[in-house]
């Protein structure tokens, strides 16, 4: 039997904040894929990998809270953007490291988390696609709170360029890698399951 939870000083935050826009204004946790919600999905992956699961949320809050340990929401309607949440959930977040995700992203799996969580330290860890950082797929340190903190301050708002400022460790993907995919507008959602995905 392993020993849950699976990563054991590692605090998850689902980023589930944004105005969803591109779904027509849904808030994207609760559009359905596959016969679930994509964060239903989401927090299958990682529920067994963490006993302090986040969410960052802005609607729907009653059923976000039956997925999660905690909630996180933005302090203003403004919608500025995952930086806040991520913030947000750094302030709440009980372990040493928080590993930060979206919540659109179904086709991630453990196999790729673990690669984030070996990669925990001092510098945030992100992957890296095709030449695209990935902020959005990455793990901080807590004790970066007041650094990034500072930044917004300064008037940052892209977790990109917050995170490129702390000197992060790249961990680069496969050209093809298909498990970073995130659902951004209705046209994905006709997209089949990998031959190798498995819903329970
Ligand atoms: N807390 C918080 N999270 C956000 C905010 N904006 C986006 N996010 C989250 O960041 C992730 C990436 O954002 P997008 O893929 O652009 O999602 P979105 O902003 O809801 O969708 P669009 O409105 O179509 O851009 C998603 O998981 C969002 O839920 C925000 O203002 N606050
Ligand atoms: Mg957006």
């Amino acid at each position: 039997m392993p020993n849950y939870p699976l990563f054991s000083n590692c605090s998850i935050v689902l980023l589930a904040g944004g105005r969803g826009q591109r779904m027509g204004g849904q808030d994207k946790g609760w559009v359905t894929w596959q016969g679930h919600a994509l964060i239903e999905h989401m927090q299958r992956v990682v529920r067994p990998l963490t006993d302090d699961l986040i969410i960052s949320c802005n609607r729907n809050h009653e059923r976000y809270q039956h997925l999660a340990d905690q909630l996180v929401s933005d302090p203003n309607q403004d919608f500025t953007g995952p930086l806040i949440g991520i913030l947000s959930a750094l302030k709440v977040a009980r372990h040493e490291y928080l590993m930060v995700l979206p919540c659109d992203a179904p086709r991630i799996d453990q196999a790729l988390l673990q690669q984030l969580y070996q990669q925990a330290g001092e510098r945030p860890a992100l992957f890296k696609h095709q030449g695209h950082w990935q902020p959005l797929f990455s793990i901080i340190a807590t004790a970066q709170l007041s650094a990034l903190e500072q930044l917004w301050q300064a008037g940052e708002r892209s977790p990109k360029h917050a995170l490129l400022q702390l000197n992060p460790v790249a961990i680069h993907c496969a050209a093809d890698e298909q498990r970073l995919a995130n659902f951004n507008d209705p046209s994905v959602l006709q997209q089949p399951l990998l031959i190798e995905d498995s819903l329970c």
